[in-house]
């Protein structure tokens, strides 16, 4: 395989590439994700150890506060280049050099849009006009800083001949970076490519500043055309953690920063990040907005070094290069994942027996394998406790059934009725109130079972379409010092709800029962 290039600019040395983060701005602009100002600060601290070079803000005329974190970041954040947005409007330039006084490193960064699109049905503008707002707002923000960047929003659906005479009106007025953003998602590798290496070889200037892509996810290529767009001579890319922002986000850090770190032969361009923080910084995100990572998100996902194929586990056990292009530690997890399930073979359940202090021979082996394949059918996940049970040969499948229930949220407060069965087949009847349906769903079942689980997460998706959609429930808990999770599946949430939660319970009673035994096989 040819993992080598030329390198972008054939520069001996890796080419540098800024990082401008623009979380606490074009990130915030998710739908749902707004931030207060003191949650922006946690972030752009958090932002400032993983060593990016720029953090946008924020946009000051558009709120008290934006204009509040602009200003309490300026006067927390030292180190990287703060930069803020506003129109190519006067007031919203003077407001975000207001938000920015006492910034070490200030950044104005100002934008108007260059597409015929745009220029005839948002701005109603000639183009001869956008070319004199351009460079006047240029030339406004440089009368209040030296570091001023400018943007051509929706650059790469623009007449390529104009937007080269913008983006040279632009650096003449004294930008001193230039921004292409692909707006709408539009554009692709190789144009980007290309629109990169037309600009910088042709506008006047051009190798005096530096060139910026800001692409948008909507065809999912906005990784892919940041890349195309250092490989055009692009030195700053903007983006987010997580690859949060409008519509379908922005090129996501995490998978930018390592697919120039991973692919650094062929690339031969570095940036300053301290990848062992893009795990936390995800997670710090997820948890400031509300919104929760995908588990198969590239780099950050919590699948993104998980493993549950027996063929992919069995290659893993020998190398781990087999099956994983990176380390997890370089990105911030402690380590790899085995899951054990109904894809897994022998060698990964046999690799963990061991670690729990079991050594088989064949014919065991074979058996506790037939059992783990067993279980698997009733559960998606079997975790070390269960391989124990399954071990001392504890593994009933009973436990406690759900028999019935009924939910009500009519009254002032919610209430649940249930029958179970307990694992000797007797019923049990319980009813409880609680501030929701599940809440007194949960109370109702710990009452029952003598269980008791706090709820950490609960998320509840439809799997399959149509008449045959069935809602599933996915639980994360604690009980003592374990985490525990669980899953369950029925037309009804509130039913497959039940469910997920009676599979936890059944779990922690029979790793209680097991706990003896264990003690004793470990002694
Ligand atoms: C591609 C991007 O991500 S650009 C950034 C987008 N981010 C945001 O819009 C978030 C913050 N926005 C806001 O809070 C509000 O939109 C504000 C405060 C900026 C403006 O609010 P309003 O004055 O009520 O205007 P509204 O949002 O309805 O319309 C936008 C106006 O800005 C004008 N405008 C848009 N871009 C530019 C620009 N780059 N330069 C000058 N004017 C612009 C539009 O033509 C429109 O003007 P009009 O009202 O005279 O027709
Ligand atoms: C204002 C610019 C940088 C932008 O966010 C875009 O065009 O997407």
């Amino acid at each position: 395989m040819n993992d080598t290039k030329p390198a972008p600019g054939n520069a001996a040395t890796p080419a540098q590439v800024r990082i401008f983060d623009t979380t606490l701005r074009d990130g915030e602009q998710s739908p749902g994700c707004s931030m207060t100002p003191r949650q922006k600060v946690v972030m752009a601290r958090a932002l400032a150890g993983l060593g990016v070079d720029v953090i946008e803000t924020g946009f000051p005329a558009s709120s008290e506060s934006d204009r509040e974190a602009a200003r309490l970041i300026a006067r927390e954040v030292r180190t990287p280049v703060l930069a803020v947005l506003s129109r190519c409007l006067p007031a919203d330039i003077e407001a975000s050099a207001r938000a920015l006084d006492g910034a070490a490193r200030p950044r104005l960064h100002v934008f108007i849009s260059t597409s015929a699109l745009h220029r005839e049905h948002k701005l109603r503008m000639s183009k001869a006009q956008v070319l004199d707002t351009a460079a006047a707002c240029v030339a406004q923000a440089r009368g209040f800083v030296d570091d001023v960047e400018f943007s051509t929003e929706d650059g790469t659906r623009t007449e390529r001949e104009f937007l080269a005479e913008v983006v040279g009106a632009a650096i003449a007025a004294g930008a001193t970076t230039i921004n292409v953003p692909d707006t709408l998602g539009y554009t692709t590798p190789e144009e980007m490519r290309a629109l990169f290496a037309h600009l910088i070889a042709t506008v006047p200037g051009a190798r005096e500043v530096v060139f910026s892509a800001h692409c948008h996810d909507d065809l999912g290529m906005a990784v892919a055309n940041s890349l195309a767009a250092i490989e055009g001579g692009a030195r700053q890319v903007e983006c987010t953690i997580n690859g949060i922002g409008e519509r379908a986000g922005n090129c996501a850090m995490e998978e930018l920063v390592m697919a120039l770190k991973v692919r650094g032969a062929w690339y031969n361009a570095d940036t300053g990040i301290d990848t062992r923080q893009l795990v936390p910084a995800s997670k710090l995100l997820s948890r400031l907005v509300g919104m929760p990572v995908q588990r198969n998100k590239a780099v950050v996902g919590a699948n993104a070094f998980a493993h549950e194929s027996g063929i992919h586990q069995h290659g893993m056990l020998r190398h781990r290069g087999t099956y994983e292009i990176m380390n997890p530690e370089d990105v911030g997890w402690p380590a790899s994942k085995m899951v054990l399930g109904r894809h897994s073979g022998r060698a990964a359940v046999s690799h963990r027996l061991r670690a729990l202090g079991y050594t088989l021979g064949e014919g065991q082996l074979d058996q506790a394998f037939a059992g783990f394949k067993a279980l698997c059918e009733r559960q998606r996940v079997v975790e070390d406790r269960d391989l124990e049970a399954l071990m001392h040969g504890d593994i009933r499948g009973d436990g406690f059934r759900l028999a019935s229930m009924t939910v009500s949220d009519r009254g002032q407060r919610a209430s649940a009725e249930i029958e179970l069965s307990d694992p000797d087949g007797r019923s049990i009847g319980k009813r409880a109130l609680g501030d929701g349906p599940v809440d007194a769903l949960f109370s109702a079942l710990a009452a029952a079972t003598g269980v008791d689980l706090q709820l950490e997460s609960y998320q509840v998706h439809s799997v399959g379409i149509g008449a045959d959609a069935r809602g599933e429930a996915n639980l994360s808990v604690r009980c003592g010092d374990d985490a525990w999770e669980g899953t369950g599946t029925s037309t009804d949430v509130i039913e497959a709800s039940a469910l997920a939660w009676l599979d936890i319970a059944n779990r922690v009673l029979r790793a209680r029962q097991l706990q003896p035994q264990r003690q004793a096989a470990h002694a």
